[in-house]
Parts: C-alpha cells; structure tokens; sequence
C-alpha cells in the first residue's frame, strides 16, 4: 500500500489544534509513528513473537487502540496456536476503515492466517472475552488517567492463565537529568528523520494535552494493583519501552 509522507505540522499554525486520530492522521500513520517512535518496527515485530509464546488455543488475541493493525498483522504471522482469533478494536472510525484495508490485503497475500476482526468501540467498554495475549501498543498514554486502574483490572481479569498483556508506552522520568538527555535524544531522532523545529514544535503543542506518560513506577505499581504477579521490563529505546504483565 502506498506509504504518503507526514507533513501534517509542517506549515506554520496560528493556534496549534489537540492532536485527533482523524483521516488526516490515518492517511500519514505508518510514517508518522516510524518517524516520532524509536524501536517502533522492533516492538511490533517482537510483539508478534512474544505472543507466540503466550497465545494458547481458544482464546482471543486483543490489539487494543489497534490503528492501522501493525501489531494485528504481526500477530497473525506469528502465531499459530489452534483456533485463535484476533480482536482489534479502535474508536477512530478513520483508523478503523483502513486497518480493514490493510487486513483484507494481508488476506489476499498469506493462506492460514489467524481469523481477525476489527471493532470500532471504546475500549474503556468492552466486554473482555477469555484472553491469552493483549496488547496496548501505545494506547494507554492515551486514556483519561482515572480510567487507567479501571481498564487494567478488566484485562486482568480476561486473562488466562500463561497469559500476558504487553504494554508498550512513551515513558516520563522522575529525575530531571534522565527526562531532560532522553527528551533531547528523541528530538535528535525526530531530526534525524526529517521533522523540522517547527513541525516537532508545533506537534508537541498538539499531543501535550491528550498524551500523558507515565513513569516506569507508576506502570509497575498500576499493574500490580489491577491484579498482575510480575511485570518484566522487555525492550526501552530512549523515551520509549514495552513490559510484559503476568497474571
Ligand atoms: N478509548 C479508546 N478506545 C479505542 N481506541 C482508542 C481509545 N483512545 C485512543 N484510541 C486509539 O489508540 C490509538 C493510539 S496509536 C496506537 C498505535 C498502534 N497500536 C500501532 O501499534 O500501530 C498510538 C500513537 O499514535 O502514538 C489510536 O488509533 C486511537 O484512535
Ligand atoms: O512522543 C512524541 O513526540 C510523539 O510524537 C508520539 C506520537 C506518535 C504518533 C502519534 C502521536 C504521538
């Protein structure tokens, strides 16, 4: 499919809008994500084979906040326990068009690959099915912090047993020197893959409002508190790292 550039901040704004995954957003999303997230394709990728290791048979697979479905595409080249199936849900009617798109053109391209659908809902009121894998591919930083105790607990509970959720997320530090060397770090990266001052200026304006990151501690403590045993650190590139949560 055809990969357009990410030129959404790139022109000078009077008042810099809050960042909507609208169809300007789904259009550009695959560059957008690879350009503003370090270790992006590694985590996908790896998603996909830790969840080898955890999906069991009849159950459900959740890609939960799933875009464009990189992290469902993944999981159906990678798992093959019998009779799974993958539940993508997002609640952008833009993002959710496209990930069928993106789907039937996987379908098309593999035979026996894991059945998957896609939703368009809040994730905050799903009613979980038995669950070996969930992932949350950059989606918590995303829910109202009150709602963040609340969702976990309801995916720990669909867990099953062998289980996991894989939570990847930008990370906030609580010592001033670490945010500060990371934080300047990511701005390399975006520079280095080719956002001007103004467009990095321009779309930090834009998230500050609706994406707020947590510390590694505050992840961990949540965790535990919605019912997890362990919670294991498995990939951190800069500002940005993925767990795996055991029930
Ligand atoms: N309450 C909600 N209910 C459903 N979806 C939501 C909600 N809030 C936000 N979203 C959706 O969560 C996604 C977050 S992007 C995930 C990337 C993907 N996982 C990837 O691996 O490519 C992360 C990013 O852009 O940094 C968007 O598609 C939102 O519509
Ligand atoms: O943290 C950032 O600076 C980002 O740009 C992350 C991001 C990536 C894609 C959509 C929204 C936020």
């Amino acid at each position: 499919m055809k990969q357009r550039p990410d030129r959404l901040f790139a022109e000078p704004m009077a008042k810099v809008p809050d960042f909507v995954f609208n169809e300007d957003v789904a259009r550009v999303f695959p560059d957008m994500i690879k350009r503003s997230v370090p270790g992006y394709p590694a985590i996908v990728e790896n998603t996909g084979v830790l969840a080898g290791q955890f999906a069991r048979p009849d159950s459900a697979l959740y890609d939960l906040g799933c875009s464009l479905g990189a992290v469902t595409q993944a999981l159906r080249r990678h798992v093959r326990a019998d009779r799974c199936r993958v539940i993508a849900v997002d609640n952008s009617p833009a993002m959710v068009e496209r990930c069928r798109e993106y789907l039937h053109a996987q379908d098309a391209m593999f035979q026996e690959l894991l059945p998957a659908e896609v939703v368009e809902a809040d994730i905050l009121g799903l009613d979980f099915q038995p669950s070996s894998l969930v992932t949350l591919n950059f989606t918590l930083q995303f829910i109202a912090l009150d709602q963040r105790p609340v969702l976990l607990r309801r995916i720990r509970q669909a867990l099953l047993p062998g289980g996991a959720l894989i939570l990847s997320e930008k990370l906030r530090f609580d010592d001033p020197t670490e945010q500060a060397l990371l934080t300047e770090l990511h701005l390399a990266f975006k520079r280095a893959n080719g956002y001007s001052e103004l467009e990095i200026a321009q779309k930090r304006s834009a998230i500050e409002n609706v994406m707020k990151p947590d510390t590694l501690a505050v992840h961990r403590q949540r965790l535990l508190s919605a019912g997890f045993s362990q919670v294991v650190p498995w990939f951190q590139c800069l500002n940005f790292a993925s767990l795996i949560a055991l029930p």
